[in-house]
């Protein structure tokens, strides 16, 4: 493969389906996405409990829905705001590019390298059997972890740069686990957002 491709990238892995499109926007595109979501978003900081402790989230998150459904994951209920215009038009241009259509948009905001989502799978029954879920990437490159819950050699990550789009799709959210972890380097905010859609459970 080559490293600097504008192609899409598809990965060739057992129980999922991934493609990588590097310059899904022009980077002049995602600077200006990037300052206007980093300061337009009411940005909330949720306190999560694993194994019965409480913690606040590692990082800061919004929620964009088409209905007021509610959305839960790791012991949180969010409720959803109502889609920007800005925020529709990303949608749009994800939805003609994949053919798949969206209601939800979870944003994540990485503030520095101590910001950072725990592996997880995007499982939660609201997203329905073999969820289609896009992640845009803002900012900061982060490397995105993804691993096989059983197959141990099947360990891997891919750098989601600027202006990114990255597709998960298949039986991904039931095999896979995906994370992004803390550094310890000095780096810029990153912002990400997942477009879903939530079907009725
Ligand atoms: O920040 C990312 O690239 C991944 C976000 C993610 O996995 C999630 O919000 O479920
Ligand atoms: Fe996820």
């Amino acid at each position: 493969m080559e490293l600097f491709s504008n192609e899409n990238q598809y990965f060739n892995l057992p129980n999922a389906e991934l493609i990588y499109v590097p310059s899904f926007l022009s980077s002049h595109e995602a600077d200006q996405y990037f300052n206007s979501i980093s300061e337009t978003t009411n940005w909330r900081h949720d306190d999560i409990t694993v194994f019965g402790k409480t913690y606040k989230q590692p990082r800061l998150t919004a929620l964009f829905g088409e209905s007021n459904k509610p959305y839960g994951y790791s012991n949180i209920t969010m409720y959803p705001e109502e889609f920007t215009k800005e925020l529709e038009t990303i949608k749009e241009k994800i939805e003609a590019l994949s053919h798949v259509s969206f209601n939800t948009v979870l944003v994540n905001l990485y503030r520095d390298g101590n910001d950072s989502n725990g592996w997880h799978a995007d499982n939660e029954k609201e997203l329905g059997q073999n969820p289609v879920i896009a992640s845009l990437s803002l900012g900061q490159s982060r490397p995105f972890h993804f691993k096989h819950r059983t197959i141990k050699e099947e360990r891997h990550k891919l750098l989601l740069d600027h202006g990114s789009l990255l597709i998960m799709k298949g039986e991904m959210q039931h095999y896979w686990l995906h994370q992004i972890a803390k550094t310890k380097r000095k780096i810029s905010p990153r912002i990400n957002l997942t477009f879903r859609k939530l079907v009725d459970a």
